[in-house]
């Protein structure tokens, strides 16, 4: 069934959950991608673009759960007493919301599989895959956290992060889902002001570990690098060795504001392709590969030393120069291991011939985005000439900024956006929908990247 069905204001007198938000940003992988998945170290950082899910609730009359996902075009209706709820109720298969689920169970996933079949059925193949990768997420997710009484909701997803890119939209957008679900169920408490460290930390977990489920829907192998960051936000060393427990995460306080380039190729690729072909170099040549990652975890931790070292400075020449051999190094591996692109590669180049900083592809790689490190001798007409070769390959520049907040929450979905509201400006589907682009995202419902919003809440 497809449609996303009627809308119904609310009001405070209603018995029904108010609209509320969640949103949850992106990443940029500094140094470790892919060997990451090997268990070696990766460092990451959240960007200040996000993704925003707008949860809401429909009256007892209506029996659906809706996905409304407008930037790949994804519009589904499921009736939920149809769902296979009997299947994730089976005795073994149950898991609780506290569980620590590190794989996909296969019984659970084919009993799935007829609920998205007929997911965009109409699309090209391309397309349809983008959408069952979405959908699956979500609803491994539903059916593993909600229960056959759930109430009707509309599930109204937009982001400003550009998609399959190497930011880390698949992560936000499993985060997303994983916290509104859970605040659904009720099992998480907060966020609000001076919530003690310790259950701050336990709904930060809880969000991330089903978070980390969607991300194994949406790509077979993950490290869960890109899951932990956009919860947690800020920016962390990473390390997952044993994939029965949870990764080692260091918190780095105090990440600094690396003067840094983003660039997207605009090339698409899918992460789990780009995975998949490290794990046919090391199938191949596994001593070789071995010794790739192995060098590429001494890079993270060379970098991790540097930056958490006492009178580190990144205005400092000799700090940045080390930096950005790093980068280099990294790029190098990736190159090695068969993940770069020629797009990738030309933006190299071009930086290269520039000669104002050092440049390594973040994420997956394949296509996606290059971060380059700038030299503190970059003047402003070099980099613009450069940002100009840019656009004219046909490259898009983000203006990010870097070690933000992770997971924040909306309840309900009301701002005060400067307008004559009464109570504030609440923010409803249409609107939300209605906002034209990235910009007009952030203006409407955006955590703080424009002004501070004091309505969004975060686990800090
Ligand atoms: N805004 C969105 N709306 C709907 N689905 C999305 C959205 N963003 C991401 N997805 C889902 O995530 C998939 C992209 O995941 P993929 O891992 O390939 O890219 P990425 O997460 O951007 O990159 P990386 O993992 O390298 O950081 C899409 O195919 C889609 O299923
Ligand atoms: C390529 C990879 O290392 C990073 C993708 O952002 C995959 C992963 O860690 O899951």
């Amino acid at each position: 069934m497809n449609g996303s069905g009627p809308v119904h204001g609310r009001r405070s007198s209603s018995p029904m959950a108010p609209p509320f938000m969640v949103s949850a940003p992106g990443k940029v992988i500094v140094f470790g991608e892919h060997a990451v998945v090997y268990g070696k170290a990766a460092m990451a950082a959240a960007i200040s673009l996000r993704s925003y899910l707008l949860v809401t609730t429909l009256s007892k009359s209506h029996r659906t759960v809706t996905l409304v996902f407008p930037d790949v075009g994804l519009d589904h209706t499921w009736t939920i007493e149809d769902l296979p709820w009997s299947a994730f109720a089976n005795e073994g298969k149950k898991r609780r919301y506290y569980d620590m689920v590190t794989s996909l169970d296969h019984d659970l996933v084919k009993a799935m599989q007829p609920y998205l079949a007929d997911v965009s059925i109409h699309l090209p193949e391309q397309e349809r895959k983008v959408h069952h990768a979405a959908a699956s997420s979500f609803l491994y997710l539903f059916l593993s956290l909600s229960s056959p009484t759930a109430p009707a909701c509309i599930y109204t997803l937009r982001s400003t992060l550009p998609i399959g890119a190497g930011l880390g939209s698949s992560a936000s957008i499993c985060v997303c889902i994983s916290a509104a679900l859970l605040k659904q169920i009720q099992i998480l408490s907060g966020p609000h002001a001076d919530q003690p460290s310790g259950e701050v930390d336990t709904q930060i977990e809880r969000i991330n570990r089903w978070a980390f489920v969607g991300e194994l829907c949406i790509h077979g192998n993950p490290s869960g690098v890109d899951n932990t960051v956009s919860t947690r936000g800020k920016a962390v060393l990473f390390k997952r060795t044993d994939y029965n427990r949870p990764p080692e995460v260091t918190p780095l306080k105090d990440f600094p504001e690396l003067p840094l380039l983003l660039v997207n190729t605009k090339q698409s690729r899918s992460t789990s392709v780009e995975v998949a072909k490290v794990a046919a170099m090391k199938q191949k040549h596994p001593t070789i590969t071995e010794a790739t990652l192995n060098s590429i975890d001494e890079v993270t931790n060379s970098a991790h030393d540097l930056i958490t070292s006492e009178g580190f400075d990144v205005r400092s020449d000799q700090n940045l120069e080390h930096l950005g051999d790093l980068f280099r190094i990294n790029h190098g591996h990736l190159v090695s291991l068969g993940v770069s692109h020629p797009k990738l590669e030309h933006i190299r180049e071009l930086v290269d011939y520039a000669d104002i900083g050092w440049t390594k592809l973040t994420g997956a790689g394949g296509g996606g985005c290059a971060i380059s490190l700038l030299k503190s001798n970059a003047d402003a007409a070099t980099i613009k000439r450069l940002e100009e070769k840019f656009q004219e390959a046909g490259f898009e520049q983000y203006v990010v900024t870097l070690g933000g907040d992770g997971v924040g929450v909306l309840y309900p979905s009301v701002l005060y956006n400067g307008t004559d509201e009464k109570g504030g400006e609440e923010i409803d589907q249409q609107k939300f929908l209605r906002a034209e682009g990235a910009d007009e995202i952030e203006r409407l419902v955006g955590v703080g990247l424009h002004e501070k919003r004091v309505q969004w809440k975060f686990w800090r």
